[in-house]
């Protein structure tokens, strides 16, 4: 029998099905890179099964150990206050469960390097690096540690990856919104101006970063994250960062 934990993908969940599709192709990949792991999904919203639903069903069935791994780019309110709520919650419920919660995805070089993959497949060339300015185009927070964090990465990109600008823009509850950050780009002068979302599936807040995105007649608009490649291996990484991290004193386990 397989001793290691099982990997509950905790994903945001969506009105739109394209969300639960890609979630659903980013765990295949995830299964092929580490076969015999077990991959079970929970979402937080619109879909099913819920988080509860499933650690419910994984006690019953005799798990005793879960990481928890937040399919999230960045530690703001879903990651801070939603799941780990959810997860005490159903901890006390289940004392028979260790829950631990992993780190969030981002930031990440992986990230990068499957946002650069992504501009790839919508037209852009190496070569044009140094003429296009970016949009990074995330869902969008109230908690200002969001905000600085991905101003930080936008930074750290255009540094590494030799854009000519990059610029961070929210699809809510933040500013500026894609559109303006496109004309703010145009008016200083950036020839080609390309639209990055930064969020991992289909839905509303990607079809708003689309639309800011046409509205203002971008370049060039890449598609989102999905199921790339990069993500997989991001997901295992975190898995492990969690498996390993009692070891090192760490201990983030939500029920002893
Ligand atoms: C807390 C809040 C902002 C705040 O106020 O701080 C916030 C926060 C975050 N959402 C994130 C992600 C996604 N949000 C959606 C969808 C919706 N999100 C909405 C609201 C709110 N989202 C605010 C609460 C307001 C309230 O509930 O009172 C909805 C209801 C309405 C609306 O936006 O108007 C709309 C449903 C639309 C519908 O009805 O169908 C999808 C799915 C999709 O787009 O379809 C994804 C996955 C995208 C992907 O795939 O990556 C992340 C990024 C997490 C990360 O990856 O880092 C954060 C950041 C964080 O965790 O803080
Ligand atoms: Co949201």
């Amino acid at each position: 029998m397989d001793t290691r934990p099982t990997l509950l993908v905790i994903a945001h969940g969506s009105r739109d099905p394209r969300h639960a599709a890609t979630v659903s192709a980013l765990c295949a990949r995830v299964r092929a890179l580490r076969p015999g792991l077990r991959v079970e999904v929970g979402y937080l919203d619109f879909n099913a099964p819920r988080v509860p639903r499933v650690l419910e069903r994984l006690s019953a069935e005799g798990v005793r150990d879960v990481v928890a791994l937040p399919l999230l780019l960045t530690r703001a309110f879903h990651a801070k206050s939603d799941i780990p709520a959810v997860l005490r919650e159903a901890a006390a419920r289940l004392p028979l469960l260790t829950i631990r919660q992993a780190e969030v995805l981002g930031p990440s070089s992986l990230l990068t390097a499957a946002l650069e993959r992504r501009l790839a497949e919508a037209g852009l060339r190496p070569g044009d690096r140094r003429s296009t300015g970016v949009v990074l185009a995330s869902a969008g927070s109230s908690d200002p540690e969001a905000g600085a964090v991905l101003a930080e990465i936008a930074r750290e990109w255009w540094h590494t990856a030799g854009w000519c600008a990059v610029r961070p823009a929210f699809a809510s509850a933040s500013l500026p919104r894609t559109a303006d950050a496109v004309r703010a780009l145009r008016a200083e002068g950036v020839r080609r101006v390309a639209v990055a979302p930064y969020v991992i599936a289909p839905g509303f807040l990607p079809d708003r970063i689309a639309a800011g995105a046409r509205e203002a007649r971008a370049d060039l608009l890449a598609p989102v994250l999905g199921p790339a490649p990069e993500l997989a291996r991001l997901l295992v990484r975190r898995y492990d960062g969690a498996v390993l991290a009692p070891a090192r004193g760490d201990l983030t386990a939500l029920s002893a």
